[in-house]
Parts: structure tokens; C-alpha cells; sequence
């Protein structure tokens, strides 16, 4: 099977897990001539497997640009994407498509939910999209995470009957439905009061520590990335730190060194 090309040893001496995404010299320019920008400037990083990863910098540094790129919605200008051994970066679109079926879960601040599918006919959708339906296990699966994620009394409620905390917690449920290789989740706790937000985090948290997934998360809340393992910081373009477990107060003033350094 082909592999990503190693990671240059610099960086956190902490990994241990096998990478799930490996990002190798990663361009994304935008436009041409005298309109580029340059929104990623050859990132290399991997995510592990198992870890909970939050991606932070200042807005337009290229955070969504990066997660677009793992997730296979967009193509590095150069450089190369593997996600789960698969290189994302040689693939059509119509192979990406169906890789992020099987292999990306997402979480949006908008929740993304179909409003005329009930909350179960949300979570299960990824199975339908897949081509593939659920087996005793699957249903099994899906069945816990409705109930550990508060939802069985809701199953068959349409997304506007619900509210905004518990849409997010079927966009969750959708997201690890189908045991996805990764999830991507951009800004999840966005639209979210402070209860809302840290019942959202606990979830993403217990998904990590209880069935071993795999998140990366796009937040500038510094409450919501000192949830994650690991925390990435980006700024125009470029990887700039790269911290284990931190405080909100450490993020907040890592963040502040960011903005202080930028100015
Ligand atoms: N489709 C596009 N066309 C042109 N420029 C783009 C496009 N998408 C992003 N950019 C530019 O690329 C840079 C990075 O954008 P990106 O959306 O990745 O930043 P971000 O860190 O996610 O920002 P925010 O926190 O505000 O969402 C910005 O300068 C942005 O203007």
C-alpha cells in the first residue's frame, strides 16, 4: 500500500499514534499574477490517529482552506494529501467523492442538517449517500450514540422542532454514525450558548476517549481547543505552533502572541 513520505522530525516529540492525514508541502494558492494569495504555504503536519486536534489562528491564516484540503473538498496547487493511505492529491473528484463518503465525517457551525429528514433520518443520511445500508451493528451503533447523545426522544423530530444545541448533537451523532477515518468539525460550538458549547465539547471529547475517533477541529474559542490533545496554530498561510494540551488561558495567550506578532 503506499505510504506518505515521512514527517521531517521537527516539531512535538509526544506522537505516537500512526497518522490518519498526512499533509506534505502543501500550497493552495487562489487567483493568479498580481490577485494570488497564498492562503497555505507548504504545510507539512500529520494528524494521529485516536487524537483530538484543534486548528487555531487569526481569520483568513487558512484554516478552512487546510481542512477542505484533508477533507478532499479542494486540491492543493502542489504538495500532497493522504488520508488513510489514499492520495487524496491524485485523485479525481469523482474518487475523492466517494472516499469522503466512507472516510470524512463533518460537523459545521450551520449544523447542515436536511430540514424535511427527521433527527434519525439525518443521522443515518452517510449510510444512504454511501450506497450502503445499516447492518444489526451499524443500527446498534447508531442506536447508542442517539441515546448517549440525549437524542432518543427527539429521533423523530424535524431539525426546525429542535434547538440549536440539539441539532448540533445530531450533526454529531451524523458525523460518527458511520465510523468515519476522521472528523472535521469547523467551528462547532460557533452558533452554540456556553451550555450548549460544552455539552457539544464533552461529546467530542467522549468520542475521542471512549471509541477512539479521530477529530480535527477549527475553533477560535481558547475554551473549546484546551479540550483537544493537541493544538495547531496557524497564521498567514503556515503552521506556527504546535502544543500539547494547554489551558484556555495558555491558548488565549498563545493566541495573543500570535495577533502581537502579526502587528
Ligand atoms: N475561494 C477563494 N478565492 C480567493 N481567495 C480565497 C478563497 N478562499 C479563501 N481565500 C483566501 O485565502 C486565505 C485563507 O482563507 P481561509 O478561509 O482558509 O481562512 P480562515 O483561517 O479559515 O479564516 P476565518 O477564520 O475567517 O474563517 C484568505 O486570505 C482568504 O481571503
Amino acid at each position: 500500500m503506499a505510504e506518505a513520505p515521512p514527517v521531517p522530525s521537527v516539531g512535538r516529540m509526544t506522537q505516537t499514534n500512526p497518522p490518519v492525514l498526512s499533509i506534505r508541502a502543501a500550497t493552495k494558492t487562489y487567483g493568479s499574477a498580481t490577485a494570488a494569495v497564498t492562503a497555505l504555504d507548504a504545510v507539512t503536519l500529520d494528524i494521529e490517529a485516536g487524537r483530538f486536534t484543534a486548528v487555531m489562528g487569526p481569520s483568513g491564516s487558512g484554516k478552512s482552506t487546510l481542512m477542505n484540503l484533508a477533507a478532499g473538498l479542494d486540491d492543493p496547487t502542489s504538495g500532497e494529501v493522504w488520508l488513510d493511505h489514499h492520495p487524496l492529491h491524485r485523485l479525481s473528484d469523482e474518487e475523492r467523492t466517494v472516499l469522503r463518503r466512507t472516510h470524512v465525517g463533518f460537523v459545521f457551525q450551520a449544523y447542515n442538517l436536511v430540514p424535511t429528514l427527521t433527527a434519525y433520518e439525518n443521522v443515518v443520511l452517510p449510510f444512504d449517500l454511501a450506497g450502503r445500508g445499516l447492518g444489526p451493528e451499524d443500527r446498534a451503533w447508531v442506536d447508542r450514540l442517539m441515546t448517549d447523545l440525549g437524542l432518543d426522544a427527539r429521533r423523530d423530530h424535524r431539525p426546525a422542532e429542535l434547538s440549536g444545541g440539539q441539532q448540533q448533537r445530531v450533526a454529531i451523532a451524523r458525523a460518527l454514525g458511520s465510523r468515519p477515518r476522521i472528523v472535521i468539525a469547523d467551528e462547532p460550538t460557533g452558533n452554540l450558548d456556553t451550555r450548549s458549547s460544552r455539552e457539544v465539547l464533552d461529546l467530542l471529547r467522549a468520542a475521542v476517549d471512549d471509541y477512539g475517533q479521530t477529530i480535527a477541529m477549527v475553533s477560535h474559542d481558547p475554551v473549546a481547543a484546551a479540550r483537544a490533545d493537541r493544538i495547531l496554530l496557524i497564521a498567514d498561510g503556515r503552521i506556527v505552533g504546535d502544543h500539547d494540551r494547554c489551558t484556555p488561558a495558555e491558548i488565549a495567550g498563545l493566541l495573543i502572541d500570535l495577533e502581537v506578532g502579526a502587528a
